[in-house]
């Protein structure tokens, strides 16, 4: 079928009345962290509307797909703003659990929605929103709305990145307990963007590698370790104030109560540390395999005794330990909000060895007082680095939520 470009074509995808936004009274009653709603309100759902976009702080589902997009040639600002309007509209009905339409299908033509999601549940979909450095170029007259935070992520030492796997115009992260809600979000927006957008990278994950809520377990990574201990996590609202969320003393107004993301594909060279000594992989992390405690501590939760030293007279937690390198005690403060997955991508062709590890994204107010110092140090000098390679960076200003009501759309104010 030949393809016709342009709002028309997504209209018809959609159907009229799946423009005029979804759910969002049924919404508006629920809870935004996905665990406790309210009496009455429909299971399984994170509220889609508010000041931020779900998918940051609201408690990290066990199953990720994130999806970089270009925006295509000759794709004008009017259509790119056209193509948020309509994303934001589809991105509420799903995160409600709704189909992206609900038009009927006439047979005729192509069903309005895939269907691979019809009859499960919401299953805790956030999906989030997110422009790169690349959207403000000349192609939209953009260029002055460009918060001085969204700047590329410079070159770190012992880089291994796949260009393909990394940058992007757009981004979107879905969120969800169930791989194939995750999944059905993703495809549906790449659908709707046909003659708009392109995917430029698409990344699955499984098991959530973090913590974001005190009410959650911490998880392990396929390294074995609990990962996610010492998160900021939701409750802590004075934490995503000063290092999460985007303050008032921002350049750009748009910017404000949202965040940047930092995305680093990073492969774990699992056989080589599958053969490595237990007393030896503790002491790359600086924790205990079996509790997840720090090394001269008891439990998970205990303060990390960085000052601590044997009886030799050496640091308890060595020199290169990984949580003494990224602890904010040893970085001026620097505080990130990770809210990774583990992935898999099977077998690399050229080594027959596993192609898996650990997509890290992490949030923070500024990337360049965030990621990149604390980044720069672990490059240099983390004991991690023998087991690791990092294969793709990205970076995207995550603009803050959308209203329910007066016809809200994501980045809206970039356009004002
Ligand atoms: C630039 C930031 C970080 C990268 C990149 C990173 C990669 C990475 N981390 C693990 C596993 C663990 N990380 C842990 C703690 C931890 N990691 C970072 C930052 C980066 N990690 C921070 C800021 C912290 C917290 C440090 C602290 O305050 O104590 C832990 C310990 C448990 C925890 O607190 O979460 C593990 C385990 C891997 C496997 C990895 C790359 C593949
Ligand atoms: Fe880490």
């Amino acid at each position: 079928m030949a393809e016709q470009r342009g709002l028309s074509r997504r209209r018809a995808l959609l159907g009229a009345a799946g423009l005029a936004g979804a759910g969002a009274a049924t919404l508006a009653s629920c809870s935004d962290d996905g665990s406790k709603p309210p009496a009455g309100a429909p299971r399984d759902v994170v509220a889609f509307h508010g000041p931020q976009q779900a998918g940051v702080s609201t408690a990290a589902q066990d199953r990720l797909a994130f999806a970089a997009f270009d925006v295509s040639a000759g794709v004008t600002r009017d259509e790119l703003r056209d193509l948020l309007r309509i994303w934001t509209d589809a991105a509420s009905r799903m995160a409600a659990g709704e189909p992206v339409s609900d038009v009927e299908s006439a047979p005729q033509s192509p069903p309005r929605d895939t269907g691979e999601a019809l009859g499960l549940s919401a299953a805790n979909l956030t999906i989030t929103f997110g422009v790169g450095p690349s959207l403000f170029d000349d192609r939209f007259g953009l260029s002055a709305r460009r918060p001085a935070a969204l700047a590329d992520i410079p070159a770190m030492p012992r880089d291994e990145l796949e260009p393909d796997r990394g940058g992007g115009d757009l981004c979107i992260q879905a969120c969800a307990d169930d791989p194939q809600v995750a999944f059905h979000a993703v495809r549906n927006l790449r659908r709707l963007a046909q003659g708009t957008a392109v995917l430029r990278w698409f990344q699955l994950g499984f098991g959530r590698t973090s913590t974001t809520s005190s009410a959650q377990q911490t998880p392990r990574n396929l390294m074995g370790f609990k990962d996610g201990t010492n998160n900021i996590k939701r409750e802590d609202t004075k934490s995503l104030a000063t290092h999460v969320w985007v303050g008032p003393d921002t350049d750009q107004a748009w910017m404000r109560g949202g965040t940047y993301v930092v995305t680093r594909r990073i492969r774990m060279l699992l056989e080589a540390w599958d053969r490595d000594f237990l007393a030896d992989q503790e002491d790359v992390f600086g924790r205990r395999k079996d509790t997840g405690a720090p090394l001269g501590a008891e439990t998970e939760f205990d303060p990390v005794p960085l000052a601590a030293k044997g009886e030799d007279g050496a640091q308890v937690i060595p020199a290169d330990a990984h949580i003494r390198l990224a602890a904010p005690a040893t970085n001026g403060g620097i505080t990130l909000l990770r809210r990774g997955y583990s992935y898999t991508d099977g077998v690399d062709q050229q080594t027959g060895q596993l192609d898996a590890g650990l997509f890290f994204i992490a949030f923070q107010r500024d990337p360049r007082t965030g990621f990149v110092p604390v980044q720069r140090r672990l490059a240099q000098s983390d004991a991690l680095n023998e087991y690791i390679r990092h294969t793709s960076s990205a970076l995207f200003a995550v603009p803050p939520g959308v209203s329910a009501t007066g016809g809200d759309y994501w980045a809206r104010g970039l356009f004002a």
